[in-house]
């Protein structure tokens, strides 16, 4: 018998208190040992339209909801006694007609809170045809009227529910959507934003409905002690038991080389990459993983939701590493050299530039200039000699550079080389580099498989490093990441060193985290399509939420004072909406702004609860609430950077990554966002509310 469990158990498992969720589990081990439930006292739920749920007793008031059929139990449902007993008398687990996916359907006759707007017997459902996908007439828009049931039933609409989807309003949609399988609700809302059907998978493909891949995303097969104790550890974190289609084959995939998800914020990127590390290390009893992000926070975190997907510590865990980039390099650093690597500020090479410069008489190189081509150009690079300097293409710097303007450049570059040298100093480009020649030269890797999270902002050396780390051999090396949220790095060619992901390269279209309001506002921030240096496009467009929430608020104040009152106001809603102070977020442009964020939360309940930082670390994270402040004239795009710029090219790249730090702190609220600036405020507002 197949044993099985669905996500409306784990949900409404991690709603219990303490003392009933272990009752719960005792008796979920039970059954999968004992399907028939003896001692369970199942019996049949008689008023449910659907024959095959059955109750079991847990303790005097919780009852688990089950759904048998020949040859599997589903473990369906928990609750206290009416509560579950009302939740299967509503409903029905059926495979669809059409997909073949199994589904649970609300039986449509048992739900009362979806009203039908009254235009639903106005509208003739044959005069619907000839209303486009936007709406129509004096009404409000119904964008799904023009749809006729084969088109519906092809999404995997159930047939009770054609009827209310066809008269759903745009606003209405969110509501009607809770009542409908996740892959009808966003094949709807695929079709709202493109006013296209995507084409419906031939239902013959997945002979078992269980098999199916819209199945598998609410209803999981569990086989063994172990699967169960790990899908009941964590039961809020959905994303560990129950995975989208998309998300669930680039995990199980096996790719012949260098492979790389991506998608913009919040579309489960970081969860693909989680999984498949815990995946290539359960396969392979032998296999050491690393999975690394770009900082230690973010590599902390990775540590704790790989527990999530892996609660047993022995023998997987310790051969899965996590660690930032600069860490497991330190670490690989030490290894060979047998002591961490020290590192040169940039106030040190500042000085080393000014002195090398000032020995070598070169004139007419402003000392930004200087510090910017030695970051983006010699260091990145890890040019050794002029003529590589002299061969190198400046990517990313269009201003041009003569051979004789790199002959009196280079015996600079060359002395602060030395003068590191001479002091003990290195860069991180340099490690990375020298890591990355010596392991190119090794047969034996120190990793089997290099699973690379945020890879957006990974600088040249150290993509060179991570290749040689990883084997080149099948899912060697898989990376995960968004351009739209490069904030770090100059844009370079992956292909040219060696990692090149064309036709290994997926796109994640459904965003998890962010309601659709903020995430529309979010994305006319940047281009509907990016284009990195291989001519690989990530096409923005058709991206959807599945949840809605309140329209993000924008306010442009004419003091400090007032900002600061308006961002309490916000904030104090919030708290008083219930919404936790740990999951409330004020994120500002630079660390010495952050003054101006606890001032406006001070004195608020939960205060130092609250996350308060500049937006370059809000990366990776996420919160129920979060406002972005300052954004003045001269602070964003801030002028200190602007006023930096090398060159034009420079420019053109300071200008796009203050925008996309911008997205990526406004990126991290699931329900509420709020931006605030003082006049004159910040021109990337004006692209945010149009
Ligand atoms: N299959 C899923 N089911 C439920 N929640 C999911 C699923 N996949 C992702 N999520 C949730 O969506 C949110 C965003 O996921 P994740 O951090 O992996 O996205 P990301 O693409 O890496 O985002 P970013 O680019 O902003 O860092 C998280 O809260 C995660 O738990």
């Amino acid at each position: 018998m197949t044993f099985l469990i669905a996500d409306s158990f784990t949900a409404a498992f991690s709603r219990l208190s303490t003392p009933d969720q272990k009752a719960v589990k005792a008796s979920v081990f039970d059954l999968q040992i004992d399907p028939a439930g003896n001692g369970l006292q199942m019996h049949r739920i008689e008023r449910s339209k659907d024959p095959n749920f059955w109750s079991a007793r847990v303790n005097r008031d919780v009852r688990l909801i089950l759904h048998k059929t020949g040859d599997s139990l589903l473990v369906a449902y928990v609750g206290h006694h009416d509560d579950a007993y009302a939740w299967a008398e509503r409903r029905r687990i059926e495979a669809h007609p059409r997909t073949g996916a199994i589904q649970i359907v609300e039986v449509r006759e048992r739900v009362e809170d979806v009203a039908r707007p009254p235009t639903l017997d106005l509208v003739p459902a044959d005069a619907a045809g000839e209303r486009g996908p936007a709406g129509q007439g004096s009404h409000a828009p119904t964008p799904f009227a023009a749809l006729d049931d084969d088109a519906l039933l092809s999404m995997g609409v159930p047939a009770d529910w054609l009827a209310d989807v066809r008269a759903a309003t745009e606003d209405g949609f969110f509501a009607l959507a809770g009542h409908l399988p996740a892959e009808a609700a966003e094949a709807l809302l695929d079709y709202a934003a493109t006013g296209v059907l995507a084409a419906a998978l031939p239902p013959l493909e997945y002979g078992d409905p269980f098999a199916h891949p819209d199945a598998l995303r609410r209803i999981r097969p569990i086989v063994g002690e172990e699967e169960l104790e790990q899908a009941l550890a964590f039961p809020w974190e959905k994303w560990g038991v129950f995975l989208h289609p998309s998300q669930r084959a680039l995990v199980e995939r096996t790719f012949a080389g260098p492979a790389r998800v991506a998608g913009s914020a919040g579309t489960g990127k970081t969860v693909v990459a989680i999984h498949r590390a815990v995946r290539l290390a359960r396969e392979n009893p032998d296999a050491r993983v690393l999975l690394t992000s770009f900082s230690d926070p973010l590599a902390a975190e990775l540590a704790r939701k790989v527990l999530v997907l892996a609660p047993e510590t022995g023998g997987l865990v310790p051969r899965i590493t996590t660690a930032s980039f600069t860490d497991i390099a330190g670490q690989m650093f030490q290894l060979e050299h047998g002591a961490r690597p020290r590192i040169a500020g940039d106030a040190l090479l500042r000085q080393h530039l000014r002195a090398a410069a000032a020995d070598q008489g070169l004139k007419g190189f402003p000392e930004r200039f200087l510090l910017s081509e030695w970051t983006n150009v010699v260091d990145a690079w890890g040019l050794r000699s002029f003529e590589a300097y002299a061969a190198v293409q400046r990517m990313g710097r269009k201003s041009r550079l003569g051979p004789n303007q790199r002959a009196r450049l280079w015996p600079v570059f060359e002395a602060v080389r030395a003068a590191l040298a001479a002091g003990r100093y290195t860069t991180w480009a340099d490690v990375f580099t020298g890591l990355a020649d010596a392991l190119t030269a090794r047969d034996r890797k120190p990793f089997d498989h290099v699973v690379i999270d945020e890879a957006q902002d990974l600088a040249p050396a150290a993509l060179r490093f991570f290749a040689a780390l990883a084997p080149a051999k099948p899912d060697g090396l898989f990376l995960s990441g968004d351009v739209g949220q490069r904030i770090f790095q100059h844009p370079f060619s992956w292909a040219s060193l060696g990692v090149d992901v064309r036709g290994r390269s997926h796109t994640l279209k459904v965003c998890y985290r962010t309601s659709q309001q903020i995430r529309r506002a979010a994305d006319r921030l940047l281009p509907t399509v990016l284009r990195d240096t291989d001519g690989l496009e990530d096409e923005r467009r058709g991206i959807i939420s599945v949840f809605d929430g309140p329209a993000p608020q924008v306010k442009t104040l004419s003091s400090a004072a007032e900002e600061a009152d308006a961002v309490r106001e916000a904030v104090a809603g919030w708290l008083a909406d219930g919404i936790a102070p740990g999951e409330i977020g004020v994120f500002v442009r630079t660390p010495q702004l952050v003054a101006r964020a606890r001032a406006a939360i001070a004195g608020l309940a939960g205060e130092s609860d609250m996350v308060t930082a500049p937006m370059s670390l809000a990366k990776g994270l996420e919160f129920r609430a979060v406002a972005v402040m300052a954004l003045d004239e001269g602070i964003l795009p801030l002028d200190e950077r602007v006023a930096d710029a090398a060159d034009e090219a420079e420019l053109d790249d300071i200008y796009e990554t203050e925008r996309r730090l911008l997205y990526v702190a406004c990126t991290r609220a699931r329900e509420h966002l709020v931006l605030t600036g003082v006049v004159p405020a910040s021109e990337y507002l004006a692209d945010f509310t149009a």
